[in-house]
């Protein structure tokens, strides 16, 4: 489910690995290139330690911005004897091309000769042990590897594409991007165990923060309301919606409580034999009535032999189009004025994206919805409208459709959906 995102997301976690890393690597590269000029000395650890991060994050020290003085060259000197800077190619890295960088001539030989000597340093890293261990130990011991904003511009702004890409709300794209730089940035790596996880905890919780905007115990406010609890199905033709009643009745019906559907979509022709025969495949009362009659009317019967049959649960449908969106919101607001529903859900399908966004809000904005139930998260969509529904509404997705079949609806879990796309679940 949502492979897509979930890929793309897995790539901003590696985007945002790499860069702690080669950071980390340059940290730990200053850190001895501080302690071993005077290997035989006293160590001072603690004035090491605490200039060192200074060093660390002013002068990045032997990549980026070079050896400007004999200090600096004394520690390559002294590095290079313990094979370290061996790796590195030393003397095109760490000598001649250096101080082109800091004077700003010859950018591209300089920056070339970094990024040798980044990729050197990486590989160096990528042993298990050795020195490169060595220098990442000492960069966690000192808990100076800090995610700086210009860390995540790029990885942010990849992520900001890849989001927009699966039909993330712009909005919602920026909210996720916002929660993600508040928690990863300033971070110190001493404080959590890896990047990886410091990475995958922020997306969670930016995720999370949109994803469950606006959950609400579904079934506990179905048990507390007086019955017949009446619930009116509103969306577009074509995205489940039928099917996702003829779902909620067994739904209901596993949990022992009685059903009776209506079918007020008397506007579009064949909609009663198509709910006819989810009626009769689950053995549940349906009401209908004439195609072009007053959809309140049907609702209105169905509360009527709800009550007089002691059913719990009224499941009813409705037109997902009229001539004009005014006068599906008009038979929207006749309903609400004849039935007064307990609960307003809008139906519309994964697949449809940014699409199935807008229509969410307009519905929401013509007639108050209650929450969502998105339909088709079997077929691979791209997880934008998962993601963006009930930030742009105000009101939570409540279930999930995963199939064809009766039993394919589950409870939409903002929890789980978030596990899903940042975690191992599929
Ligand atoms: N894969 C998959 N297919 C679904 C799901 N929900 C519905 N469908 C299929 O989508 C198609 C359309 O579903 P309907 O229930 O007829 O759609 P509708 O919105 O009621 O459309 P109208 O009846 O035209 O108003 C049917 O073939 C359903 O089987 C789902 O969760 N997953």
């Amino acid at each position: 489910m949502f492979d897509g995102l979930k890929k793309k997301l897995d790539s901003f976690r590696e985007d945002v690995e790499e860069t702690a890393e080669e950071k980390e690597l340059d940290a730990a590269d200053a850190d001895l290139d501080d302690s071993e000029p005077a290997p035989s000395g006293e160590n001072e650890p603690s004035e090491t330690t605490s200039d060192g991060t200074e060093t660390a994050s002013e002068a990045e020290p032997s990549i980026d911005t070079g050896a400007a003085d004999d200090d600096t060259e004394a520690a390559d000197d002294a590095e290079a004897g313990d094979g370290t800077e061996a790796n590195a190619g030393p003397d095109e890295a760490g000598v001649e091309e250096r101080p082109d960088t800091r004077d700003g001539d010859g950018d591209e030989p300089a920056s070339l000769a970094s990024e040798e000597a980044a990729a050197a340093l990486q590989e160096d890293a990528a042993e298990d042990s050795g020195p490169g261990r060595l220098k990442r130990a000492a960069a966690f011991a000192t808990g100076k590897i800090i995610i700086e904003e210009e860390d995540l511009e790029d990885p942010l702004w990849e992520l900001e594409m890849a989001l927009l890409e699966s039909d993330v709300e712009m909005n919602v794209a920026e909210e996720i991007l916002d929660t993600i730089r508040e928690k990863m940035i300033g971070e110190t790596r001493a404080q959590v165990e890896t990047t990886g996880e410091l990475v995958e905890t922020a997306l969670h919780d930016a995720l999370y923060e949109v994803i469950s905007v606006g959950q609400f115990d579904f079934d506990g406010r179905v048990a507390e309301s007086e019955k017949p609890v009446t619930i009116v199905f509103t969306g577009v033709n074509g995205v489940g919606k039928t099917t996702s009643i003829a779902k909620m009745a067994r739904y209901f019906e596993n949990q022992g409580l009685s059903v009776v559907m209506a079918n007020g979509d008397t506007y579009r022709a064949g909609a009663n034999e198509q709910i006819q025969k989810h009626a009769e495949n689950l053995d549940t009362k349906l009401i209908t009535h004439e195609q072009g009659g007053d959809p309140a009317a049907v609702l209105y019967d169905a509360v009527e032999y709800a009550e007089a049959h002691d059913v719990d649960v009224v499941l009813g449908d409705t037109a997902g189009r009229l001539h004009t969106s005014n006068d599906l919101m008009a038979q929207l607001e006749k309903i609400d004025r004849v039935v007064d529903p307990d609960m307003t859900l809008f139906v519309d399908e994964a697949v449809a994206g940014q699409d199935a966004v807008e229509r969410a809000k307009k519905f929401n904005d013509a007639a108050e919805i209650d929450g969502a139930v998105l339909t088709k998260a079997d077929a691979d969509s791209n997880g934008g409208a998962a993601i963006s529904i009930a930030y742009v509404t105000g009101k939570p997705i409540l279930f999930l459709g995963t199939g064809q079949g009766y039993d394919d609806i589950e409870r939409f879990d903002p929890e789980r959906m978030v596990d899903r796309l940042v975690g191992e679940e599929s």
